[in-house]
């Protein structure tokens, strides 16, 4: 009779399988463990998240130290409670500014940034650098991800969110409508509308800009003035949203207070605004162009200097109200603000150039242009009594003081030697 060679049969216990059938049983096991705890729930939403990482235990950790304020802020001795604030925008010129600000004063900041390549992102990263430094940590990721949004809301209860990521310039509004419908639109009611469904709901600050103002002729610009012709998509755009402000107001009780800044100008500033680009040409030699309205008339703008900007911003998150609705239903009338953040003292641009070749001790090479038909406005102007009263803001660097400021940095920059003073 042939030897039964069957491994499962006249074996006696304990029997011990050969090596190969433990090993592909061990294979079978781990892929099993790997595809239980890798597959999603059959009814989790699509994960939407863009390609910039973010997620995982260290990634929260992060985000929470950032988050969390000094037991000893002065909010917090001035009665305003612990404050946690999500600033959009972060790593940008404005943004930074204020993540700092806020930061040094105690407060817990969480920055948010999609470093798109608008301008050089490298410049981006620099402030980034500042704000580790500082202790605020910049997401990477977009205000249109509102996977990204949920997640960082469910992580922190923030008590404000300040809004300053934008597509901004009036220029590239015709080269890049897009991208102005993108950021200034859609972005802006995404964080509505992570806003409106978080609990508690945050109080909101965000940048609207002297822009909306378009073709008004009645001079110094007043909050109470219509603006119903913006001159650029742009400027269409930040009206839009003043609107879509009011709706979710209207709607869910957020706290919202829209702030119109006036031609903002200082260090790490942004290098698609004149007095960047000047400076960066007139040290080259190359020509610049300044641009003049009808019958000759000066174009001016009412240039404010960035930390006259930031206490603004400051105070209008230490005035705001709290929203008054929460997980998306409102409960009662909630505050809607919108302020001038300017100057109130335009000068025009050709004496900006002469105070700048001053500064470099370089002539500039000029030709005087007609104002080019891409959404330009000849003349702005800041009517600021409402902000002085309920925001004490007070602006109190001139334009030559400012652009002080800003050459020495710029040149202290560019020559590899950046020092971050706030
Ligand atoms: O305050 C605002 O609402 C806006 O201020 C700036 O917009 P703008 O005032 O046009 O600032 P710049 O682009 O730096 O232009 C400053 C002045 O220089 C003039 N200019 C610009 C470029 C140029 O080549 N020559 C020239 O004379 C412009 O006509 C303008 O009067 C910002 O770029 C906007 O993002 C912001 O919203």
């Amino acid at each position: 009779m042939a030897a039964d060679r069957s491994p499962f049969i006249h074996r006696r216990w304990p029997y011990y399988p050969p090596p190969r059938l433990i090993f592909w049983t061990a294979v079978f096991a781990a892929l099993i463990v790997f595809l239980v705890f890798h597959s999603p729930p059959p009814d989790a939403p699509p994960d939407r998240r863009p390609t910039a990482a973010w997620g995982g235990q260290g990634w929260e950790r992060r985000v929470l130290a950032s988050a969390r304020p000094r037991s000893n802020s002065p909010s917090h001795a001035a009665g305003r409670g612990h404050l946690s604030v999500l600033v959009t925008g972060a790593a940008g010129f404005v943004g930074s500014h204020v993540s700092l600000a806020l930061k040094h004063r105690g407060d817990g900041v969480v920055g948010l940034d999609n470093f798109n390549n608008y301008y050089d992102p490298s410049l981006k990263r620099a402030r980034r650098r500042n704000l580790d430094r500082a202790g605020v940590f910049v997401v990477e990721g977009d205000i249109n991800d509102a996977a990204l949004l949920s997640k960082l809301f469910d992580i922190v209860a923030f008590t404000h969110v300040m809004h300053l990521a934008a597509q901004a310039g009036v220029r590239y509004a015709m080269k890049n409508p897009a991208s102005y419908v993108h950021s200034n639109i859609a972005g802006l009611v995404g964080i509505f509308e992570a806003c409106k469904s978080a609990n508690p709901q945050p109080s909101i600050v965000w940048a609207s800009s002297s822009s909306v103002y378009g073709l008004n002729s009645k001079v110094p610009f007043s909050e109470k003035d219509q603006t119903d012709k913006p001159a650029s998509l742009y400027a269409a755009t930040k009206k839009a949203g003043e609107e879509i402000a009011h709706t979710y107001n209207h709607i869910y009780g957020l706290s919202i207070t829209g702030l119109r800044f006036f031609t903002v100008y200082g260090p790490w500033g942004r290098p698609d605004m004149a007095y960047y680009f000047f400076t960066k040409d007139i040290l080259k030699g190359k020509p610049i162009s300044i641009f003049e309205g009808p019958n000759h008339v000066s174009v001016a703008r009412d240039f404010t200097y960035i930390d006259d900007i930031v206490r603004g911003c400051v105070a209008s998150i230490d005035t705001a109200q709290e929203s008054t609705g929460s997980g998306g239903k409102k409960k009662g009338a909630a505050q809607l603000r919108v302020f001038n953040l300017g100057n109130t003292s335009p000068v025009p641009v050709s004496k900006l150039v002469n105070i700048l070749e001053k500064l470099l001790k370089t002539r500039a090479n000029i030709n005087v242009l007609p104002i080019p038909r891409n959404g330009d406005v000849v003349y702005t102007h800041a009517n600021i009594s409402y902000a002085m009263r309920e925001l004490h803001y007070k602006p109190t660097t001139d334009l030559q003081t400012g652009l002080k400021k800003f050459v020495h940095w710029y040149l202290d920059f560019y020559s590899g030697n950046a020092k971050w003073v706030p």
